[in-house]
């Protein structure tokens, strides 16, 4: 595919002046290969464009982070990946396992793939672990489905999944119930279950969101540890920006079912590209900046049934001119390369010094407790218009240099 495919990432008949997303710029062989993916759920309402145009990879031994408000298209796009969909989705586009198809492939299909190929860890380890059975017990099953061994086997496999998790005493902790476990503990045993048939790709939905900040370090740990040990491909999904830091290598950006912002972490941290990014960035819990404001973007996300013509994100913009009411704008190449945003606003953006002056209008408290502060506020109302915060910019940037 050419770098200036106009047809790679959904930009419509739009000619494209420069490079959009495309595989090309993915180094090597990559184990999950996501083009131009879509979901939408008939329903008596509407019909729900949960996922529209999504294209990622993702290469061995590569942490993926897909951050974004709840709502945004991270569980469904990744529920599309296991097929684990209802029946009643229709998927579009292309979702390529080791070059191999699974758009398409029943569950019974998939069931190969499934566990062994790609394995996913829940959020709520209470809703995927059985109450009823031993933790071993569930652990040695999983791997009896995928190999032909006897149950003394799988269950030393199920000791030493739980020893790879760093689970102490692993024998006498593999003949316990779940509820004997902590909620870390929980957790470290849904990582056991994801590992044990030693996928080639973890999928790990808010896999920390429960959990206490001590933990949740240790849970991240672990998975990174899994990763050097066994080279699998991780995508953690999370609503917070704060998780990714420091721990995956690329990062995507959802907003309203789309992707709006991709690049390296190191990329995105340092210069976004996108102002629902700089927002997000805005409103979560700094350790760095305790002590300190936090601003929340206004508004609420769109409706995934009626959304607006252009940019979804221009409601809560405060950047948004005209061209964003009329067009959505491709996933385009920014002026750092392999940093992809959709945005019209984003060669403006660059200019900016202090990009999170755009959020900062609004400040919602001090931090004490980070934790229970949500990112986006509905009941605040929406932004300025762009010549307000234009001159307001342009002061502020005045007053400091
Ligand atoms: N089976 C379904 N039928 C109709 N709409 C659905 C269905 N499953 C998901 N959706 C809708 O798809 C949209 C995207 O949901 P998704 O769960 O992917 O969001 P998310 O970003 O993962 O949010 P969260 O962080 O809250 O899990 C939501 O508006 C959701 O209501």
């Amino acid at each position: 595919m050419s770098e200036f495919d106009v047809t790679a990432a959904g930009g419509g008949n739009q000619i494209m002046a420069e490079p959009e997303f495309s595989f090309d710029d993915a180094a090597g062989d990559k184990l999950l290969k996501v083009e131009n993916l879509s979901v939408d759920f008939p329903t008596d309402d509407g019909v729900v464009h949960a996922v529209r145009d999504v294209s990622f990879t993702l290469g061995a031994g590569e942490v993926l982070g897909v951050v974004g408000e709840s709502g945004s298209g991270k569980s469904v796009s990744s529920m599309a990946i296991m097929g684990l969909l209802p029946k009643t989705a229709n998927i579009g586009g292309s979702i390529k396992f080791k070059g191999r198809e699974l758009v398409g492939l029943d569950y019974k299909q998939m069931q190969p793939v499934r566990g062994n190929g790609v394995a996913m860890i829940f959020q709520d380890p209470m809703t995927s672990l059985n109450p009823v059975y031993t933790v071993g017990w569930q652990l040695a099953e999983a791997y009896q489905a995928h190999h032909n061994v006897s149950k003394k086997a799988a269950w030393a496999k199920a000791v030493e999944s739980l020893e790879l998790v760093g689970i102490p005493q692993p024998d006498r902790r593999a003949s316990q119930y779940p509820h004997e476990f902590s909620g870390g503990m929980r957790q470290r045993a849904m990582i056991a279950m994801a590992i044990i048939n030693d996928p080639d790709v973890i999928i790990a939905d808010e896999p920390t969101t429960a959990l206490d900040v001590t933990v949740q370090a240790q849970i991240l740990d672990t998975l990174l540890r899994i990763r050097d040990e066994t080279s699998a491909g991780i995508m953690i999904i999370t609503h917070d920006l704060g998780v990714v830091a420091g721990m995956v290598d690329r990062v995507q950006v959802m907003y309203g079912g789309t992707v709006v912002e991709q690049g390296t972490v190191d990329e995105v941290f340092e210069a976004q590209r996108m102002p629902y990014t700089v927002g997000l960035l805005g409103s979560i819990p700094n350790p760095q900046l305790l002590g300190k404001r936090l601003t929340p973007i206004k508004g609420a996300p769109p409706s995934l049934m009626n959304l607006p013509q252009g940019c979804s994100f221009t409601p809560r913009c405060p950047l948004a001119i005209e061209e964003c009411r009329e067009t959505e704008p491709a996933l385009l190449e920014t002026d750092r390369p392999g940093h992809f945003a959709r945005c019209h606003r984003s060669a403006y953006l660059a200019t900016l010094e202090h990009p999170q002056r755009l959020f900062a209008h609004e400040e919602i408290g001090v931090v004490e407790n980070p934790a229970s502060l949500t990112m986006a506020n509905p009941d605040i109302p929406v932004a300025e218009d762009l010549g307000t915060v234009e001159a307001r910019l342009h002061e502020e940037e005045s007053s400091t240099s």
